[in-house]
């Protein structure tokens, strides 16, 4: 596992996370395409691969990406967490800029990554205790004010999470003024 660091030195940091087959998934006999071979390299397989086709036994169509980090279905939310975005709190208290955030299609393990479940809580739950326990530490003489947005946008709908009564918010309002 990475060092969070390690994140200091450069100024975007990509990281992959293959998640585990669902109970559905395995049901169906689906398997895993991609493999992580090393922390930061992973290795997409031919799903259409048949090893009896001669023609293409020399040409597999196997890709490999590299990574700043890459994470297979056996890392922990803490090891993710560590590796993507602890390393960021110390300069969010500083007043620097971050952002993280997780993109893939859907059920690709999004949600899951960064909000998590109550007994595996994500990056939202993790950044926010430190960030809250790093603000505490450095409280006697510094001034902090922190807020905090919730938004779903999907389907160029956009919905306040913290408050879902005000219904889908219209990106043009602001244009109208
Ligand atoms: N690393 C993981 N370990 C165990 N289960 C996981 C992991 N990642 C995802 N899952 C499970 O896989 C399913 C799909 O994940 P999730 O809902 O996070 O996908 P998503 O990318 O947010 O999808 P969508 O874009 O449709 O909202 C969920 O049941 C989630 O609990």
């Amino acid at each position: 596992m990475k060092d969070t660091g390690e994140s200091k030195d450069h100024q975007l940091t990509v990281a992959l996370r293959i998640r585990p087959l669902s109970d559905a998934e395995q049901e169906e006999g689906a398997t895993i395409v991609a493999h992580r071979v090393d922390d930061q390299m992973v290795v997409l397989m031919d799903p259409m691969e048949d090893p009896d086709d001669i023609l293409r036994a020399n040409r597999s169509r196997e890709k490999t990406y590299m990574f700043d980090v890459a994470f297979d279905y056996s890392a922990s939310q803490e090891e993710v967490y560590r590796a993507t975005t602890r390393g960021l709190i110390e300069g969010l208290i500083s007043g620097y800029n971050a952002t993280v955030f997780a993109y893939g299609p859907t059920g690709c393990g999004k949600t899951y990554t960064m909000l998590g479940t109550d007994n595996q809580p994500g990056i939202y739950v993790r950044t926010l205790n430190d960030l809250f326990r790093a603000i505490e530490e450095t409280s006697d003489d510094m001034l902090y004010s922190v807020s905090m947005s919730y938004l779903e946008i999907y389907n160029e709908m956009i919905r306040d999470l913290l408050n879902p009564s005000s219904g889908f918010l219209d990106l043009r309002e602001d244009s109208k003024e």
